[in-house]
């Protein structure tokens, strides 16, 4: 059977990702957390993985360089990419939020300033809400841009809502739930059906009825 690729998120829910594939029987004995090597091979060599920013993975698996990938849903509707989403690893749990300062009016027909990591999500919310939006993209620690002025609100992820309180911004709406799937490049689906569906059946049967 061919290899297949696979492109795994780093950060936050790279740990959380490799336990479910180790549970399915998937490990990658030389993946250390300090290790800066790239490329690891499963222990049966059926999987080669590439650890990559979690941004890029659908960059890679929409170009076919890798042929699936573990990734946030964050990232995929982001990046608006041509792949398919096939399974929810039910981790990385969090969402998508609008906040702001305080109860912050948002006006049909007012330009509101949004800052986010994530513009074309941000664009994609507020004309579906009738609103005008002008986005302003920034890297991290979003929630500064009210709290000094330059935006009015902010659309980011929140989890344990910390970040927010300690800010004292407020949730205007909730936007997405957000967790880390399974995308499948749509050409590989097709040659590597197989490989590709025996995969997702050892994940689900550890998932334990979760999907
Ligand atoms: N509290 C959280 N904040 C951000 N992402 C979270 C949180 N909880 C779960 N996630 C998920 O974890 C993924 C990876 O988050 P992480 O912060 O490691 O990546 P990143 O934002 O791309 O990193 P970097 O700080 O290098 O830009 C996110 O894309 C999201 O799906
Ligand atoms: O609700 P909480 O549990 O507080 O988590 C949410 C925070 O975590 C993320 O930031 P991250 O830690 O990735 O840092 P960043 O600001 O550099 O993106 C996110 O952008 C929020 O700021």
């Amino acid at each position: 059977m061919a290899q297949l690729t696979l492109a795994l998120a780093k950060g936050r829910t790279a740990k959380e990702s490799l336990r479910l594939m180790a549970k399915a029987n998937i490990t990658f004995p030389d993946f250390h957390e300090k290790s800066r090597k790239l490329v690891f091979y499963s222990e049966d060599q059926s999987i080669k993985m590439i650890y990559v920013k979690a941004v890029d993975v659908t960059t890679y698996v929409e170009q076919g360089a890798a042929d699936i990938g573990i990734v946030g849903r964050d990232n995929i509707l982001e990046a608006e990419a041509d792949l398919y989403e096939l399974l929810d690893l039910n981790l990385g749990k969090c969402r998508f939020v609008i906040a702001s300062l305080k109860d912050l009016q948002i006006m049909k027909g007012k330009k509101i300033k949004v800052a986010s990591k994530y513009p074309n999500v941000t664009k994609k919310y507020f004309s579906r809400n009738g609103l005008t939006a002008e986005t302003i993209k920034l890297n991290g620690s979003v929630e500064l841009a009210p709290i000094i002025g330059m935006a009015d609100c902010i659309l980011d992820i929140v989890e344990t809502g910390n970040t927010i309180k300690e800010n004292g911004l407020t949730i205007l709406d909730d936007v997405e739930h957000i967790s880390t799937r399974l995308v499948v490049n749509k050409a590989s689906f097709a040659t590597k059906t197989d490989q590709i569906q025996q995969l997702i059946r050892q994940l689900k049967a550890v998932l334990g009825g979760t999907e």
